[in-house]
């Protein structure tokens, strides 16, 4: 799995979070970092959104990270990734810059994830994207990490 990020870690606590996470993941997840796109807003999404699309492979199964897309609860999630790994694509994980991922992204993607609708600063969403796969792969394989019990 692959996950294409605007921006560049610099900050240890966000590195740290992706890291407590991604780190234990099978398949493991691979950190392609784009540059953050300079000028007006237009022109950052458009800048950014070219080095995004560049570093999908051609295959590859993309899905946006969009506030206003698609929400799972956890056990929908797992069941989701299981079914995107088994489509034998690379599947891709798109993350935006603070100004959001441009309209050619989410048009090129072939789902989105919504966190909920609420805003999260993009280098925090790689840390909750991390969680949430590696919540995912032990709901899948049977691992207590997940306590699924609720009232
Ligand atoms: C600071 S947000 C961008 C906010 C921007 N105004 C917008 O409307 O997308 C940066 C990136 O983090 C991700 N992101 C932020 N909140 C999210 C959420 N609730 N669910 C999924 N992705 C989120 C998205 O990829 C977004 O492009």
């Amino acid at each position: 799995m692959r996950l294409i990020a605007v921006g560049r870690m610099k900050d240890r606590v966000e590195h740290d979070l992706f890291q407590r996470y991604a780190a234990r993941l099978t398949p493991r997840l691979d950190l392609v970092e784009i540059a953050e796109g300079r000028g007006a807003a237009v022109e950052i999404k458009r800048r950014e959104a070219q080095g995004l699309l560049s570093a999908l492979p051609e295959r590859a199964f993309a899905v946006a990270l969009d506030e206003g897309g698609r929400t799972h609860d956890s056990m929908a999630f797992a069941r989701l990734v299981e079914r995107w790994m088994g489509l034998a694509r690379p599947l891709c994980f798109v993350i935006g810059g603070a100004e959001g991922l441009d309209g050619s992204v989410l048009a090129r993607a072939d789902d989105t994830l919504s966190l909920g609708p609420m805003t999260w600063p993009h280098m925090l969403v790689r840390g909750l994207l991390a969680e949430q796969l590696y919540r995912a792969r032990a709901i899948a394989s049977g691992h207590p990490y997940h306590r699924a019990g609720r009232p």
